[in-house]
């Protein structure tokens, strides 16, 4: 089978490449790269006005099955990712039960292989049901596939477990993918502890919540040897910290979502619990150092932290809601029209930050669209304007507090594997799901 893409500007930060090519597609393997490919295809397409990047990786996601189908499943998950133009995601355990077995992460893989062409690779528990207490087998669980272990949602409160984690992380050289939260601290706060909370009377969640436990966590790298990714990073001292422990020489990375990128506590209506979400939306002083971050390198990649919940569950206000915003079908869009249309980033950039050091963080063989390698690849109209519609999302969740935002960016084509997961023609979308195989 060949597929092949024409008149596209590619960009691949591999390769330094951003320049129109085209490319060619062979059996879901990268065959060719080049100017004018005039080669006979099963599929054409006209790339002409589009970004061409390698799939887009997202290293931090919500699937909530088993437990919480409601939410999300990993069905749903899937097609949102395909919609926003991922081809690679990583769901966190904390499912019910919580992915901190060899059983539970073979599960996920099981399900996702029959589900979808997507590349789901699934991050473990770092305690078993993550209660914090008895460390989870390491080493089987990177054996059989997990790419990272994570106690997201919270953090390992206790600094001997969390220790002893990294100690036994570092010898089996799998990520630690870090929540960084005192939850004493935090206590029963909703929002940023700013002007927005005391203006509405609500309990704020201070950045030194964050901010304690990213220095302990990058002492204790430091100390165990561990690879540290601190996940979802709010505040200005953490980007400070992260900064200062790279310029020592530890093995952390960072990650920041489009929305600590683009929101403040200033945005929230205090009546749409779609802002509420964890960490919470800080400053406008946060916001520029997590830019800057990004820009400099501090930060390495963006991660959505893909958190649907469900209606039913965000409409019981501010206080009551969970914690979490829908970001898949939003990641794109965002991202091309507050950071690369405002010259912020460039498009190497973001598929460097979206795709191709992502890819690296976890060391799988993507985020690339070098000759040879799979052919994972989005295909964005940057140019395409419309006007972001919750109800159009193919996720379960419709929690985002980016509706009715006017955009531009849009996904025309997902491949994954050579395969086509999502196409959107002439206004018409299109979900391919994988290929139920006849009994
Ligand atoms: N980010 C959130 O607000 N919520 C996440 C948990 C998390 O990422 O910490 C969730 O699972 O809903
Ligand atoms: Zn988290
Ligand atoms: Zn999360």
């Amino acid at each position: 089978m060949r597929m092949l893409i024409k008149n596209g500007r590619v960009i691949d930060p591999a390769s330094n490449t951003d320049d129109i090519r085209d490319i060619l597609v062979e059996d879901g393997v990268i065959a060719e790269v080049a100017k004018d490919i005039d080669k006979a295809a099963d599929t054409v397409i006209d790339a002409k006005g589009c970004m061409v990047m390698p799939g887009l990786v997202d290293l931090h996601v919500h699937f909530r099955e088993p437990g919480f189908e409601h939410k999300e499943t990993i069905r749903t998950g899937a097609r949102a990712a395909a919609r926003g133009g991922f081809t690679t995601v990583c769901p966190m355990p904390n499912t019910k039960p919580a992915i901190d077995s060899v059983e539970m992460v073979e599960y996920i893989k099981n399900k996702s292989e029959e589900v979808t062409d997507i590349n789901i690779l699934p991050i473990a528990a770092m305690t078993a049901g993550q209660d914090g207490e008895y460390i989870t087998d390491y080493e089987r669980l990177y054996e059989e596939g997990a790419v990272a272990v994570s106690e997201d949602g919270k953090s390992v409160m206790n600094a001997r477990v969390a220790r002893q984690a990294m100690r036994l992380a570092a010898e089996v050289g799998i990520p630690v993918f870090a929540h960084c939260e005192d939850k004493d601290l935090a206590a029963r706060g909703v929002m940023n502890a700013g002007n927005k909370a005391r203006e509405l009377g609500f309990y704020g969640i201070m950045n030194s919540v964050e901010d304690i436990m990213v220095a302990r966590d990058l002492l204790l790298a430091k100390n165990t040897g561990a690879k540290l990714h601190i996940c979802h990073v709010s505040t200005e001292d953490s980007v400070r910290m992260i900064a200062a422990a790279k310029k020592e020489g530890l093995d952390v990375t960072a990650e920041v979502t489009p929305h600590h990128l683009t929101l403040t506590e200033d945005d929230i209506n205090e009546d749409d619990a779609n802002y509420k979400v964890n960490p919470p939306l800080r400053t406008n002083k946060d916001k520029d150092m997590l830019i800057k971050g990004l820009k400099d390198g501090t930060i390495d990649i963006i991660a959505t932290d893909h958190a649907p919940h469900h209606l039913t569950e965000k409409d019981r206000g501010f206080v009551e809601a969970p914690f979490g915003i829908s970001g898949l079908e939003t990641a794109v869009a965002i991202i091309m029209t507050d950071l690369v249309k405002k010259n912020v980033i460039t498009p190497l950039e973001m598929a460097d930050k979206m795709s191709y050091t992502p890819a690296k963080i976890i060391g799988i063989d993507k985020g690339t669209l070098l000759v040879g390698k799979t052919a994972d690849i989005t295909i964005i109209d940057p140019d395409a304007e419309y006007v972001i519609d919750s109800k159009t999302f193919a996720s379960r969740g419709k929690n985002t507090p980016f509706n009715g935002k006017k955009v531009s960016g849009e996904i025309k084509y997902t491949i994954a594997g050579g395969k086509i997961v999502y196409s959107n023609i002439n206004g018409t979308e299109v979900i391919i799901d994988k290929d139920v195989p006849k009994l």
